[in-house]
């Protein structure tokens, strides 16, 4: 496997002219040259390897940002464009962002000393430096979206760029969507929370959407590598913070919206409206395709200017599908009136199996050949991913779900498709420095909906995993309450679910999924609930 630092794709040479670079857009849109590929370790050991050899005119970054006042000489070159003072190198421009944590105009003289050759502000400072660019925007955030697609010479104008927002279901459509595509024959880039992907090639992944500089690098690495599809999460985060600012999108999907990230938004409108800002943002000539089951949907394109289209597995809409039959195998479907099967399990798979289907067919594919091509679909990583102990005939569920919807969800999909002959015992923890509001609300819903559950821990960072699961335990009900015990070692909590499961029974671990580590204390340990319920079987036998 190539893994590529994010920070490190295209090397654009450009001449110089006297010194100064010159160049046009025409010029910059010449000769991509990647430089070799390195292993994460190269890249952190050698910080040099970080470098992006490529030039670019101050003014031409400028080009879509609306620029205040500009103090010094616009044609300089920048080599770099930084937005964490610790990183300016040489030849750099330094975007001063204001943060959750702090504000990066705190940084300006650490910039110039690290060589920045420019800096992007709101606010002039007191005391100018003469060995300074300064560039006075409204709003450094957006500028540095504008800024970091002219660097990279927009790339998502050179392919057709479809985000996906929503509480859940993104990574399952992007994943989705990169997988049709593939097999439909076209050279696709895929960015999520899981990982990013360029054809066989991946690219941890740090962000559900990556900060403006990774991400537009990113996709003209992907432009690069001659692809004409690239299916990316967006996050509300990443409307707020700007971070999708200078993209140019041909469809955006929303799949859901609920409680989460309170403790980002303030509130359920902030959170509304932040979702709701990626559509107002798309260009007439795109796709907005949403969900019309979710009472959301049509409030997300009250002001967009992209078509408008919807998908339903209860209404009328443009894109609609009936459940025929739902397995722990799969599912029978009946798709715009064709049916079909696909490997996919639980009902809002089938929500996102349409999503997929309808952006598919809005962009131009054959019907026909959509259709054909969902039964190849398959999950990604820790969403409803089975593990079984088959001489024990025990079943794990191992799940991502870490809202009360998902966990809803992925519960009632498990009593949808069980026969009642059999215990559902439920694993689950919520996250330390995260919306806390969700803790006892999961927790309820696990004890409703399991005949087990048992509390354990789930990345509880800087907070002490008793007190979270306290705050969990404080929303089971008192009839439920007999139902449920502790664990604060999801290791233990694993192994206990699994020595109690007898014949039948279906273990829910919910909660992390695909993630391969524990968050203790600003640490991150090794820990997959996959071998870890692996292990258990082999113990427990
Ligand atoms: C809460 C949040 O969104 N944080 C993001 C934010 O960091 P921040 O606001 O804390 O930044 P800050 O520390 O206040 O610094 C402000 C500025 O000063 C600069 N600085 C800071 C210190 C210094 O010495 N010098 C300096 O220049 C920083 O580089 C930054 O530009 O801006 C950073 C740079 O863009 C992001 O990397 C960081 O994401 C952090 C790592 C994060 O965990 N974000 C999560 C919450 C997130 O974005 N999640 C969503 C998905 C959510 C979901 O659906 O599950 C995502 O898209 O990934
Ligand atoms: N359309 C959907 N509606 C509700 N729940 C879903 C949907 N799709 C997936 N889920 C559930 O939510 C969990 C998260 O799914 P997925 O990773 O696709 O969403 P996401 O939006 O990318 O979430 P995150 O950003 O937290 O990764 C899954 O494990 C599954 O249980």
């Amino acid at each position: 496997m190539i893994v590529w630092d994010c920070n490190v794709w295209v090397s654009r040479k450009l001449p110089l002219t006297g010194g100064l670079l010159r160049t046009s857009s025409a010029q910059a849109a010449q000769s991509y040259q990647f430089p070799r590929t390195f292993g994460a370790d190269s890249c952190t050991q050698n910080p040099r390897l970080y470098k992006v050899e490529r030039k670019v005119l101050l003014t031409d970054l400028l080009k879509n940002v609306e620029v205040r006042t500009l103090t010094g000489d616009g044609d300089v070159a920048v080599n770099s464009v930084v937005t964490d003072s610790r990183k300016v190198s040489p030849g750099c421009l330094f975007v001063a962002v204001k943060g959750t944590q702090v504000d990066g105009h705190a940084f300006l003289t650490q910039a110039e000393t690290g060589g920045a050759i420019g800096v992007v502000v709101e606010n002039l400072p007191d005391a100018l430096s003469p060995g300074l660019v300064y560039v006075v925007v409204p709003d450094s955030a957006v500028a540095l979206g504008h800024i970091a697609a002219a660097f990279f010479d927009h790339p998502s104008e050179k392919l057709k760029l479809v985000g996906v927002t929503g509480t859940n279901g993104k990574t399952s459509v992007v994943t989705f969507l990169f997988q049709l595509f593939r097999n439909l024959g076209y050279r696709c880039g895929m960015i999520s929370t899981v990982q990013n992907q360029i054809e066989e090639e991946v690219i941890p992944s740090t962000h559900t959407t990556p900060e403006a500089v990774v991400l537009q690098g990113l996709l003209a690495r992907m432009v690069a590598a001659g692809c004409s599809y690239v299916f990316m999460e967006v996050s509300s985060h990443a409307v707020v913070q700007h971070r999708i600012e200078g993209l140019r999108f041909a469809a955006g999907i929303f799949t859901n919206i609920t409680h989460d990230h309170l403790d980002f938004h303030g509130t359920f409108d902030h959170y509304i409206a932040a979702k709701k800002g990626f559509f107002d943002a798309l260009p007439a000539g795109a796709y907005a395709l949403v969900n019309a089951d979710d009472r959301r949907g049509s409030v997300m394109v009250q002001n967009t200017k992209a078509e408008v289209h919807t998908y339903s597995i209860r209404s009328m809409a443009d894109f609609r599908a009936k459940i025929l039959a739902s397995t722990f195998q799969g599912l029978q479907l009946l798709v715009n009136d064709r049916e079909l099967w696909v490997r996919l399990i639980g009902a809002f798979n089938v929500s996102n199996l349409l999503a997929v289907y309808g952006i598919a067919v809005l962009l131009g594919e054959e019907e026909e050949n959509v259709l054909t091509e969902l039964s190849a679909l398959t999950p990604p990583p820790g969403r409803f991913e089975v593990v079984r102990d088959e001489v024990a005939d025990i079943t794990a569920i191992v799940d991502y779900a870490h809202t009360p919807d998902a966990l809803e969800n992925v519960l009632s999909t498990i009593s949808q498709i069980r026969n009642y002959n059999e215990r559902v015992i439920t694993v689950v923890g919520c996250g330390g420095n995260r919306d806390a509001t969700k803790r006892p609300r999961m927790a309820a819903i696990a004890a409703k909906m399991s005949d087990r559950v048992i509390f354990t821990s789930d990345n509880s960072r800087n907070e002490e995993p008793e007190e979270i699961i306290r705050q969990m335990r404080a929303g089971v009900s008192a009839a439920d309450y007999r139902k449920t015990s502790a664990f604060v070692d999801r290791k233990e909590a694993i192994r206990q679910a699994v020595s109690e499961a007898g014949k039948g029974d279906i273990i829910l671990i919910a909660g992390k999924g695909h993630e391969t580590y524990q968050e203790v204390r600003g640490q991150r340990f090794h820990f997959d609930d996959r071998e870890e319920v692996r292990e258990a079987f082999a113990v427990s036998r």
